[in-house]
Parts: C-alpha cells; structure tokens; sequence
C-alpha cells in the first residue's frame, strides 16, 4: 500500500461542526451587505472574536452601524474608503483600523473581504483578525530604528527623512524652516579628564535640557558622537538665532553633575532654507556656521550666510 493510501481520508464535515468551527475560530468571519441606498449590515457575522470584541450578531445582522460607530475616528474615514473603491472597482476589502473597547482601550483589527455583486447591492464574504500584538512590536522595531540608543533622541536616519519632509513643505508653500547644527567643545577633554561613562551622562543630560527648551513640532536628533542636529519648522533664520542663543547659554549654564557650570559648552551654526535648496545644500550651510563658531572660538552661534 502506498503512504498516500495509507493517510486518513478527507471526511465530508457534517454542516454542526462547520457552525461549531465558525463559532470557536479566533477572529471573526463575516458577511457585509451594502444596500443599494447604501445600508450596511452584517447577515452573517460569526468568530470567538465578537465575543472578545463585545459584538452582538443579532443587533448587527440589522444595521452594521453600533460596530462603524467603534471604529477609531482617525480611522473610520480609511475604513469607508475601502468600502467604497471595493465596491466599485469589485476589488477585494482590505483595511486595518482600531476597535473602541469603552475606557480608551482598543484593539487593532485587520479584514480582508471578497466583494460579490447581488441584485440587492454588494456582499462581501470575509475575515477580521485581532493584529494588536503585531502593530506593537511593528511600533517597537519602528522606534529602535528611528532613535538614537544612548539619549533616546532621533538619529541620524529619522532626521534625514523628516528634513526631506519638511523640505517639501517649505518649498510647496513657502514657509520658513531652519536648521541647527550643534557640537559640544571640547569633549575629547571631558571623556579624557573625566572617563567614557560621566561623557556619557553629560551627551544625556544635553539631550533633556535641550528637549525642555523645544516645541513638540521641533525634532533634536543625535547625529553621532557629541554632534546634534535640531530641525524647527515654520521658525525664520531670525527666531532659530534666538532659540540658538537660549540653548547656547542654558547648555554653558546647565548641571551636569561632577562638572561645574561652564565645564560644558556648545557651538552652533545655523542655516534658514533657501527655496528650491536640496536638503544636502542645507546641511552643509549649517554645518559650515558651526564650523565657523568653533572656529571663532568655540561657545557661540554662527548663522550661515552662505
Ligand atoms: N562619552 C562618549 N564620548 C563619545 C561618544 N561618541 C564620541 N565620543 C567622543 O567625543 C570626542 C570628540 O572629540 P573631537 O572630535 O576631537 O571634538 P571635541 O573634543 O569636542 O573638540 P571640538 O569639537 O573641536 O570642540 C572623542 O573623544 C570621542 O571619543 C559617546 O557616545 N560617548
């Protein structure tokens, strides 16, 4: 007898144990119908997920609406767009949004759907999935990648892309954006005098103190080393000379521990952005007034001219 022959036969499952697996698979199965005046409801909606979820199948079979209404604002808009394009191009549904679960909780739920065409409007047959865990370790992963270990500031990859971006805005609508170059003096002579771990405590304790100083819109990211950058949008060459000045003399007057005040200091070079500028053209504007503040004696602000 050959190994196929000797393998269990496929059994016909008898209709109770297709409705009991339907029951008790995580997740829910469903059926939408959208009406031709545009009527959602649930025929068939079934899965341990509307009991997690606090689904009520019955209510829903009548009107989807108590199940829309828990969609996250933010992503309800999404949600009803996908609706719509799957509907009139008769592409499959595919959307990700949060589930309200009362009290601020929510939980993150992703559906795929297969859209058929009826007399009485469209039917979709489909899935939704709790992806929770997932989108929290995505978020995890997103964060490490895009942050700096040692000050949980940005680093250099998440500056760069938010620079791009910003780029594009203040090209589009010409508003102003400026960009700071910032490197603490002389801190070869900080690690040396004082060791590695105190040299690190002061690059940490710089990154609060500047933070306590910033807008939630500006961005302060570690570029490596003892070297900083700080993107401000909507801020002119003017305003980011101001800011400059206040974070130059809150760093000269700052605690950081073992270190008298004064023992710290930085140098800055600022650059406003030039319309039609590449972010390459900008970064080097900044970096050449920082250049000029070290050289002009380290502790001040250079904006570039050039
Ligand atoms: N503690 C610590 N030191 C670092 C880190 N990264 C770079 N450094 C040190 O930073 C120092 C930078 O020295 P330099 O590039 O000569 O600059 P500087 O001494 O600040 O001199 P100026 O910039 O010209 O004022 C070196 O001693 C590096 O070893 C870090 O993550 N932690």
């Amino acid at each position: 007898m050959s190994s196929i022959d000797a393998m269990p036969r496929r059994e016909r499952l008898d209709p109770t144990r297709i409705l009991t697996l339907a029951e008790q698979l995580p997740g829910l199965i469903f059926q939408l119908h959208r009406r031709h005046d545009g009527h959602l409801h649930f025929p068939y909606l079934t899965g341990s997920g509307t009991r997690v979820l606090g689904m009520d199948p019955e209510a829903l079979a009548e009107d989807a609406r108590p199940a829309l209404e828990r969609v996250h604002e933010a992503d309800y808009p999404g949600v009803m767009t996908a609706i719509e394009r799957s509907e009139r191009w008769c592409i499959p549904l595919i959307a990700k949004f949060r589930f309200m679960l009362g009290d601020a909780a929510c939980r993150w739920i992703a559906v795929r759907a297969q859209p058929q065409r009826l007399d009485s409007g469209v039917l979709w047959h489909g899935m939704m999935l709790d992806i929770s865990e997932q989108v929290a370790e995505e978020e995890r992963l997103r964060r490490l990648s895009d942050s700096d270990a040692l000050t949980g500031l940005a680093n250099r990859r998440k500056l760069l892309k938010r620079l791009d971006e910003e780029i594009s805005l203040s090209n589009r609508h010409a508003t102003p954006l400026s960009l700071l170059m910032l490197d603490l003096d002389h801190f070869k002579r900080i690690n040396d005098t004082w060791g590695h771990l105190e040299g690190d405590e002061v690059l940490k304790r710089l990154a609060d103190c500047c933070r306590s100083l910033l807008r939630e819109e500006d961005l302060l990211a570690r570029l490596g080393g003892e070297e900083f950058a700080l993107v401000l949008p909507l801020t002119s060459g003017a305003n980011a000379r101001q800011l400059a000045e206040r974070l130059r003399r809150a760093i000269a007057e700052h605690d950081f521990g073992s270190l008298r005040p004064g023992q710290v200091t930085a140098s800055i070079g600022i650059a406003e952005h030039r319309v039609g500028e590449s972010r390459d053209q900008l970064l080097a504007r900044a970096d050449a007034g920082l250049y000029q503040a070290k050289d002009r004696g380290r502790n001040r602000v250079v904006a570039s001219g050039r």
